[in-house]
C-alpha cells in the first residue's frame, strides 16, 4: 500500500455526511443536530480535582512522567516542547482564516466520498443519528493540499497557510518522534523490538528504516452554539493512530473519560499540546498504553479551533503487540493485524474495532457507552 489514504477508498462516505450545514446561517439548533442533554454525565474541571497531567519536557523525570501518564490515562498535557507560541498563534489564524471564509467557498475544497483529505464533516458522522457540531479541515498529502486550498484561495493566495502547514507537520513530526522514544523507553522497549513488531513480512528491516511515519493534520472547527449542551463537537472516540498531538488554543473543549471518574474536561494552558494515546499504541502495548477515550463538546460564546496531528507507523506496517511486553501475567490480548485491516475494522465498527482485533473479543471489551 502506497499511502493510508488507498485503504479509505473502500470505505466511502454518503455526501450527506460529508457536506457540513453552513454554520452562518443557523441562529436556533437544528432538530437534525439536537443529542440528548449532557447534562448528566458532564463534570467540570472545577468541581473535581482530577486533572490530566502536564509534564515538562524538560523535567529530569520526563521518562517516568510520560510513562506513568501514558498507563493511568492514556493522555497528557506537554509544555517546554520547543514549539514557540508565536508560531502556534499563527497556525491557529491560518486555521481560523480557512474556517470563517463563506461556506460556498470551503465547499470547493469538499472530501470526496471515497478520500481523507479536505473540507468536510468528521469521518465519525455516519456512525450517529444526530449531526455533529463540526466541520474539519484534513490534510494527508501536501499536493492535494496545495491542490485543494488554491481552489479556496486562487491567484496564490493559499501559499501562507500552505506554508504555516507544511512548518507545522514538519515541527511536529520532530516532536513526534521524540516522544515516541521517550515512550518505549519508560517500557524498556527498545528501536529493535519495536522494528520486529512493525516489520511487514515483505518489507527487509532497510525498506522499514527508511520509510517515514504515517501522519495526518486535522483542523477542527466548532462555531459558537446556540445551544451547547444539547449539541456534541466530536462524540466519544479513540484515535486511530500511534498516538496525537493536539492544539486545543485558549478555549476549553477536550474532554476525556476517565475510569470511574467520567468526563473530565482538559483546561487549556498557554502554549501547551495535549497528548492521547491512539489505538495502535494501545494494540503495540498489549494494552499497557490505553487509547484515551475522548470528545468536544461546544460552547455558546466562541468559535473553538483544535488542530490533531495524527502520527502512526509507515504504511505497509503489521501491527502486533511487541512479544516483550507479552509474558505469562500479561497474555497477549491482539491478533497482528496489517494497518490496512486494522482501517476497516474502524471503519465498520468504530468504537467496537479493539475488541474486534483482540484474540478474545469476550474478555477485551473496549465498550465506550
Ligand atoms: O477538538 C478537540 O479537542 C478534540 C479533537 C479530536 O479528538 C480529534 O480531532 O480527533
Ligand atoms: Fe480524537
Amino acid at each position: 500500500m502506497k499511502s493510508i489514504s488507498e485503504a479509505y477508498k473502500d470505505h466511502p462516505i454518503n455526501l450527506h455526511n460529508i457536506i457540513p450545514i453552513d454554520f452562518k446561517k443557523v441562529h436556533e439548533l437544528p432538530e437534525s443536530h439536537t443529542w440528548p442533554s449532557l447534562d448528566q454525565d458532564s463534570i467540570s474541571d472545577t468541581s473535581h480535582d482530577q486533572v490530566i497531567p502536564i509534564i515538562d519536557l524538560e523535567d529530569p523525570n520526563v521518562m517516568k512522567l510520560i510513562g506513568h501518564a501514558c498507563q493511568t490515562w492514556g493522555a497528557f498535557q506537554i509544555t517546554n516542547h520547543g514549539i514557540p507560541i508565536s508560531f502556534l498563534d499563527e497556525v491557529e489564524s491560518q486555521s481560523r482564516k480557512l474556517f470563517t471564509l463563506p461556506s460556498k467557498q470551503k465547499l470547493k475544497a469538499l472530501r470526496t466520498p471515497d478520500s481523507v483529505g479536505g473540507y468536510g464533516r468528521p469521518r465519525m458522522q455516519p456512525f450517529f443519528p444526530k449531526f455533529l457540531w463540526q466541520e474539519g479541515f484534513t490534510m494527508v498529502d501536501k499536493s492535494a493540499t496545495i491542490d485543494q486550498t488554491s481552489k479556496i484561495w486562487p491567484h496564490g493566495d493559499h501559499t501562507p497557510f500552505c506554508r504555516a502547514m507544511e512548518e507545522y507537520q514538519k515541527k511536529l513530526k520532530d516532536l513526534a518522534n521524540r516522544l515516541l522514544g521517550v515512550m518505549l523507553d519508560s517500557l524498556k522497549i527498545t528501536n529493535d523490538d519495536l522494528r520486529l513488531t512493525l516489520l511487514g513480512s515483505s518489507s527487509s528491516l532497510e525498506d522499514l528504516k527508511s520509510e517515514a511515519p504515517h501522519t495526518a493534520l486535522q483542523l477542527n472547527s466548532y462555531p459558537a452554539c446556540p445551544n451547547p449542551n444539547r449539541a456534541m463537537g466530536l462524540a466519544s472516540h479513540t484515535d486511530t493512530s500511534l498516538f496525537t498531538v493536539l492544539y486545543q488554543s485558549r478555549s476549553r473543549g477536550l474532554q476525556i473519560r476517565a475510569n470511574g471518574i467520567g468526563w473530565v474536561t482538559v483546561p487549556p494552558v498557554p502554549g501547551a499540546l495535549v497528548v492521547n494515546i491512539g489505538d495502535l499504541l494501545h494494540i503495540l502495548t498489549n494494552g499497557r498504553f490505553p487509547s484515551a477515550v475522548h470528545r468536544a463538546i461546544v460552547n455558546q460564546s466562541h468559535h473553538r479551533l483544535s488542530i490533531g496531528y495524527f502520527y502512526g507507523p509507515p504504511c505497509n506496517s503489521k501491527i502486533a503487540p511487541v512479544r516483550k511486553l507479552v509474558d505469562s501475567n500479561h497474555p497477549i490480548r491482539y491478533r497482528d493485524l496489517t494497518w490496512r485491516e486494522y482501517i476497516g475494522i474502524k471503519a465498520k465498527h468504530f468504537d467496537k474495532s479493539l475488541s474486534f482485533a483482540a484474540v478474545n473479543p469476550q474478555i477485551d471489551t473496549n465498550d465506550q457507552s
